[in-house]
C-alpha cells in the first residue's frame, strides 16, 4: 500500500472536480486526483457534449426539411445513423485533452486512476494507494436512476450511459421520463427520423414556465412527438426490438427504451459513514458546500443541488476560495441559469413568474417582449418565443425565454442578477442591430415605458422645460 500525503485530493475528474483541481494546483496547493471511471465524467462522455452534439446534427435534418418559408424545396434527408453517431464521437474527442489525464499531470495534478473510498475521517484509499489529505472534496457526481418498474430488469434498455453508442436508427423509441434529458432526445431522435413517443408521470419540464412550456411542447408535437402526461409507466414487457410499456391508462409498444427519470447521486461507493460525512440521497453540505467533516466538502451532482455543468463548475471555485484563502465563500443559487436545448430553446434564471408572485405577492412586476417584435427573429423566420423578466424594486430578479438562442440570450439576466445591476443597465446598453439580443432591451424597456410615457409629471416637467428652451 502506497501512501501520498496532499493538501487537497479530489474525487471525482467531471466538472466539478476538474474545476476544483485545476484552479488548486494552479495556486500552488499540491493536488491528488482520484477517478474510477472516464476523464471528464458526465458532461463529457455521456451527457452535455454528445447530447448537443446529436442535437446539432438533428437540427441540420429538420433545417432540411424546413425551408419552405425561405423559398427553399423541402427535402426529406438522407440520414446515415451510424455517421451521426461518429460525430458525435468527434465533439466528444476533440474535447476529451482538455479534460485528459495528460493535461491535468501536465498542470502538477497527481492522478490515481481508481475508485476512491473513505477508510478515515482523513484518509481515502484508491487501489494501492492511501492518501490522507488536510481537505477532501466530492465530486463524484451521478448516474442514471434505474427506477423499480417491473419488468424493467427483463428487457434491453438504454439510458443516458448507453444510447450515445447506439448505432442502428431505433424505429420507435419510447422514453421514460419527460426532464430535460428525456424532451431533448425525443426531438433530436425525432428530427432523425425515428418515431418517438415520450411517457412522462407528471408534467414534462416541470420546473419551467407554464407559458415557455407550451411553446417548447407544442413544437415538439408538431414535429411527431408523442407526449404522454400525468400517466406513470408501471409495467414493462417484451423482447428487444418489441418492448410494451404499461401506465395505468395506455400501453406503449416499441422497439428501443431510452429511461431517464432523473439522477441518482454517487454516494453509495464512498463509505461516507466512516469519513463522519452526513448524507441522504447526496452529501449534505452546508452554504459553503462544507460537509458535517469540516475538512470535505462536496461540489456538483453530489451536493444534491441543480444539477448542471456550470453549477459544479461555480461550486469549484467557491469551494478553491474557501480551502486555499480560508474564504468564507458561499453558493448561491438565484443567479445560476439553465437552458433546454430544445427548438425552441428555452432558457431560465431566477424564479419563475409563478414562483416569482408566490414570493414577492403584488410586489413582482412582470414584463414581457415577443420575438415577433424582434426584426431579426422575423428576417430569420422563427418569431415564436418570449422573453419574460420578473422585476422587484427596479431590479430583474428572474427571466425565463423560450425562442431561438434563448440559452445566449439568458447570459445578459443571469449576469444583471449576479451583479444586482437595475433594469435600467439593460434598457440603457446600446446593442447591435439585428440582434436578437435586443429582445432583452425591449423587454427592460416595457418596464419603463409605462413610467415614462404614460406619467403625467413627466409630461407636466417636459412642457415646463420646453417652454425655457431656447
Ligand atoms: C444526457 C445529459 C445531458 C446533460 N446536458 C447538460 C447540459 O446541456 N448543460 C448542463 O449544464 N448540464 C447538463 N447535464 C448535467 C451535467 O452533465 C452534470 O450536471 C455534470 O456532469 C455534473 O458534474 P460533476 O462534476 O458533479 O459530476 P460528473 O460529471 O458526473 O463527474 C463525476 C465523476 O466522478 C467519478 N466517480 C464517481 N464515484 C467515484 C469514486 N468513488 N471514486 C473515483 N471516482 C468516482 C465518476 O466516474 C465521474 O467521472 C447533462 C446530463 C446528462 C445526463
Ligand atoms: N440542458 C441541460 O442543462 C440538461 C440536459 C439534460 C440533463 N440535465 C440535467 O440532468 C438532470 C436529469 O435529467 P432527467 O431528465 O433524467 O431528470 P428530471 O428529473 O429532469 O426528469 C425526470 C422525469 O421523469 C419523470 N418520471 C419519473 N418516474 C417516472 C415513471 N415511472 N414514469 C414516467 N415518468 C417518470 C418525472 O416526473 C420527471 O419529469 C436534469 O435535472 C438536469 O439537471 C440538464
Amino acid at each position: 500500500m502506497e501512501r501520498i500525503e496532499t493538501d487537497v485530493c479530489v474525487i471525482g475528474a467531471g466538472s466539478g472536480g476538474l474545476s476544483v483541481a485545476a484552479g488548486a494546483v494552479q495556486m500552488g496547493a499540491r493536488v491528488v486526483l482520484v477517478e474510477g471511471g472516464r476523464m471528464g465524467g458526465d458532461c463529457l462522455n455521456y451527457g452535455c457534449v454528445p447530447s448537443k452534439a446529436l442535437i446539432a446534427a438533428a437540427k441540420q435534418a429538420h433545417a432540411l426539411r424546413s425551408g419552405a418559408r425561405f423559398g427553399i424545396a423541402p427535402a426529406e434527408p438522407e440520414i446515415d445513423y451510424a455517421a451521426v453517431k461518429d460525430h458525435v464521437r468527434h465533439a466528444i474527442d476533440t474535447i476529451a485533452p482538455v479534460d485528459s489525464q495528460e493535461r491535468f499531470e501536465g498542470l502538477g495534478v497527481g492522478v490515481l486512476r481508481e475508485w476512491g473510498h473513505f477508510i478515515s475521517e482523513t484518509e481515502l484509499q484508491a487501489g494501492d494507494h492511501v492518501i490522507r489529505a488536510r481537505r477532501f472534496v466530492i465530486a463524484t457526481g451521478s448516474s442514471p436512476l434505474v427506477p423499480p418498474i417491473e419488468g424493467l430488469d427483463g428487457v434491453p434498455y438504454y439510458t443516458n450511459e448507453t444510447i450515445f453508442d447506439l448505432r442502428e436508427k431505433p424505429e420507435h423509441l419510447i422514453i421514460i421520463g419527460g426532464g430535460n434529458i428525456g424532451i431533448e432526445m425525443a426531438q433530436a431522435h425525432a428530427r432523425l427520423g425515428s418515431r418517438v413517443t415520450v411517457i412522462e408521470g407528471a408534467e414534462v419540464l416541470s420546473r419551467d414556465d407554464a407559458d415557455a412550456r407550451e411553446i417548447v411542447l407544442a413544437r415538439v408535437r408538431a414535429e411527431g412527438v408523442e407526449i404522454v402526461e400525468g400517466q406513470q409507466a408501471e409495467r414493462i414487457s417484451g423482447q428487444p426490438g418489441e418492448i410494451t410499456v404499461e401506465t395505468g391508462q395506455g400501453r406503449h409498444t416499441g422497439s428501443h427504451l431510452l429511461v431517464a427519470v432523473g439522477r441518482s447521486v454517487n454516494v453509495a461507493q464512498l463509505d461516507l459513514d466512516k469519513a463522519g460525512v452526513s448524507h441522504g440521497r447526496a452529501v449534505e453540505v452546508d452554504d459553503r458546500l462544507r460537509t458535517s467533516n469540516r475538512r470535505i466538502y462536496a461540489v456538483g451532482d453530489a451536493a444534491g443541488r441543480m444539477q448542471f455543468t456550470h453549477v459544479a463548475g461555480y461550486h469549484g471555485g467557491v469551494v478553491i476560495r474557501s480551502l486555499l484563502f480560508g474564504l468564507p465563500a458561499r453558493a448561491k443559487q438565484s443567479h445560476i441559469p439553465w437552458t433546454t436545448y430544445t427548438d425552441p430553446e428555452l432558457a431560465q434564471v431566477g424564479p419563475t413568474e409563478a414562483q416569482a408572485r408566490e414570493r414577492w405577492g403584488d410586489a413582482v412586476e412582470v414584463v414581457r417582449a415577443n420575438y415577433d417584435e424582434s426584426d431579426r427573429a422575423i428576417a430569420e423566420g422563427r418569431p415564436e418565443g418570449f422573453v419574460k423578466v420578473m422585476v422587484v424594486k427596479g431590479k430583474p430578479v428572474g427571466a425565463t425565454i423560450v425562442g431561438a438562442q434563448a440559452g445566449e440570450l439568458i447570459g445578459m439576466w443571469a449576469l444583471a442578477i449576479s451583479a444586482g445591476l437595475k433594469m435600467s443597465a439593460i434598457s440603457t446598453a446600446v446593442l447591435p442591430y439585428p440582434t436578437l439580443m435586443e429582445l432583452n432591451k425591449r423587454a427592460a424597456g416595457a418596464y419603463f415605458s409605462p413610467r415614462l410615457f404614460d406619467n403625467a409629471w413627466v409630461k407636466r416637467i417636459v412642457g415646463a422645460v420646453q417652454r425655457f428652451v431656447p
